[in-house]
């Protein structure tokens, strides 16, 4: 595999629901450190096209390849391979049983095989980089919901991902723990971290984004720069649904 080929590459993609289709024939190929804002209405299918990236759904047809290796849809490689595509979902999902640090090192130690202390090492390290080092020994609740997505992010940044999947990180946010959560999320573009990233936050998109790609009803119908897109987008369902964004 070189290091030139693309990172993701998602290729005639399929998935039905029953009768129906979620996503129709979808492609999308995204370089090493490319950011890729993935936009559109409700229902399009983004979170579907997240979701299979990740395997989290198993797809009806085609192929999804991370690094030149198609995921399993099951089996003990799959946790491994899994590893590689960190995802942050809108709802935290963190363990409330456990404490912050506990919730980053698991993964490590479980999948990974860390020892305890190099887990925790490496855990503080993370945990610094989001801003949380602090509330290291807390419990879930005892954080704001803005450090909660943060330590979400640290956990799956722990394993050590080459690409980070973002579903509307910042959607049950309250709105003045938005930006904590986006300015880590430009802090991970900025190093280089390959990102696609469904969100509603244009502001994120025009200042993260390498491409933006638009979806609707299951099919990808507009990808380019956010300054191509957000100045002069092609079809009209985009202009629909900027047009929308700005009057709400
Ligand atoms: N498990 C499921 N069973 C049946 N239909 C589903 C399932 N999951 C998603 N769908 C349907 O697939 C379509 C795409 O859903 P998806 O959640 O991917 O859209 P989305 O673009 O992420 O929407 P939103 O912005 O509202 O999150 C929707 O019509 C949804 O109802």
């Amino acid at each position: 595999m070189s290091t030139s080929d693309p990172l993701v590459v998602v290729e005639n993609v399929q998935k039905h629901y029953g009768e129906f289709q979620a996503l129709t024939d979808v492609n999308l190929s995204v370089e090493r450190g490319e950011v890729v804002v993935v936009i559109g209405p409700s229902g399009s299918g983004k979170s579907t096209l997240c979701r299979s990236i990740n395997r989290l759904e198993t797809i009806t047809s085609g192929s999804i390849r991370i690094d030149g290796t198609e995921l399993p849809a099951e089996g003990k490689k799959l946790a491994h391979l899994r590893a590689e595509v960190g995802m942050v979902f809108q709802s935290f999902n963190l363990f409330a049983h456990l404490t912050i640090l506990e919730n980053v090192t698991l993964g490590p130690i479980k999948v990974l095989g860390y020892s305890k202390a190099d887990a925790k090492r490496e855990a503080l390290q993370i945990l610094a980089r989001v801003g949380i080092e602090k509330q290291a020994d807390k419990f879930p609740a005892q954080l704001s919901g803005g450090q909660q997505q943060r330590v979400a992010i640290a956990r799956a940044l722990a394993m050590q991902p080459k690409v980070m999947l973002f579903d509307e990180p910042t959607s049950a946010l309250d709105p003045e723990m938005i930006n904590e959560v986006l300015d880590v999320m430009v802090g991970l573009a900025k190093e280089g971290m390959t990102m696609v990233v469904v969100t509603h936050e244009m502001g994120f998109a025009r200042k993260a984004a390498d491409r933006v790609v638009f979806m609707a009803d299951g099919q990808i119908l507009e990808t380019g720069s956010p300054e191509e897109f957000f100045t002069n987008p092609k079809t009209d369902r985009a202009r629909d649904f900027l047009s929308k964004l700005i009057t709400h």
